[in-house]
């Protein structure tokens, strides 16, 4: 029998990309609400207590009014997409690489909050340095980051394409986020592993999906004899035996010229890279995803596939 998959958001930006990745399933059925109907609360209550598993595409507070629609119903398991529950207790965080336990908590999980796409990164890098012992407690983690304007939904796309709009954005390359309280940091912190929260500066530019996401190290503050080849040493058995997220040898990456951050549109995986020079003073980790791949819709199906396969 075929799970009954409802999206409530469907007609959104990350809820659209996920059913495109869900046309021609025979697994899975689509329970689908009209357009028109998106807001109407009776009808999307109906849709998510007759779901296997629902998934939440909606602003934080509709993501809370829909979890409380369930929230009589055991037999309803939830993947959320909004920030609202990504560092609660009692939801499993669905980044399934960011340790070897993380896939079995989402298999087994009723409810699964998906990363945020600048955590995504974010976490990448920073948590295996963290689990090594080679980024010591006090460590200032700064986060810089360069997002495709599809990151801000419907909203931005808007303001980005359309020129004749009131609101729109003429900028090519924006940074925003400057009084540095981003609602990404608290889970950047919780499963970073870090003791302090980090500095993050997002930007965005002008192009729909793909993202950088940049954690700048001095190896004179980290734990004593860290190299440019022992942390991407941790970051290569971190990842050992997963085919998602990536770690470029060394060899390769010492080559290159530039990172473009397009380069993995359309893609649900992730690239790690170590830069800097060796013998030198400073390394520059970098994590190269779609904003709507591994860093939404791509890995909300990855964790609808592993509820699935419980
Ligand atoms: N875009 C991205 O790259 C990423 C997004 N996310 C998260 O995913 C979630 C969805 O974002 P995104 O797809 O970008 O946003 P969009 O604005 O593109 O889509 C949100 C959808 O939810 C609908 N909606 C809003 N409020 C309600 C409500 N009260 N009841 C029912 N439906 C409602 C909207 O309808 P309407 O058109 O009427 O407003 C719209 O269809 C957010 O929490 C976001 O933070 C996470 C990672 C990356
Ligand atoms: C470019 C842009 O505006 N990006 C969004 C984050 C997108 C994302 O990851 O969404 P959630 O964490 O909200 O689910 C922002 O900075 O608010």
């Amino acid at each position: 029998m075929s799970a009954k998959i409802f999206i409530d958001g469907e007609h959104g930006t990350t809820g659209l990309q996920i059913r495109t990745r869900m046309a021609g399933r025979r697994d899975v059925e689509l329970l689908s609400i009209p357009e028109a109907e998106r807001r109407n609360a009776a009808m999307r209550e109906d849709l998510l207590n007759s779901a296997d598993i629902a998934i939440l595409c909606l602003p934080d507070d509709a993501s809370r009014e829909a979890v409380s629609m369930v929230s009589g119903n055991n037999k309803v398991r939830i993947i959320d997409t909004s920030t609202a529950f990504r560092v609660a207790d009692d939801w499993a965080y669905g980044f399934a690489e960011m340790d070897k336990a993380q896939s079995d908590k989402i298999r087994s999980a009723r409810m699964v909050a998906n990363p945020g796409c600048y955590p995504t990164g974010a976490i990448a890098l920073i948590r295996p340095l963290r689990a090594a012992g080679l980024l010591p407690n006090g460590y200032p983690v700064s986060v810089n980051a360069v997002s495709g304007y599809t990151g801000g939904g419907k909203q931005m796309i808007a303001q980005m394409e359309d020129q004749s709009r009131e609101d729109a954005i003429s900028a090519n390359n924006f940074l925003y986020g400057l009084t540095l309280k981003h609602k990404h940091v608290p889970e950047m912190k919780a499963h970073g592993l870090l003791d302090r929260s980090p500095l993050f500066s997002p930007s965005v530019g002008r192009f729909p999906q793909g993202m950088i996401v940049q954690v700048p190290l001095f190896l004179e503050d980290m734990a004593s004899g860290t190299t440019l080849e022992s942390i991407h040493a941790a970051l290569v058995s971190h990842y050992a035996g997963q085919e998602i997220v990536t770690v470029v040898p060394l060899e390769e990456s010492s080559k290159l010229g530039r990172i473009d951050a397009e380069e993995l549109t359309g893609k649900d995986t992730m690239k790690l890279f170590v830069f800097g020079t060796p013998g030198g003073a400073h390394v520059n980790l970098v994590a190269l995803l779609d904003n709507l791949g591994k860093g939404a819709s791509g890995a909300a199906v990855q964790n609808m596939d592993l509820m699935l396969s419980a």
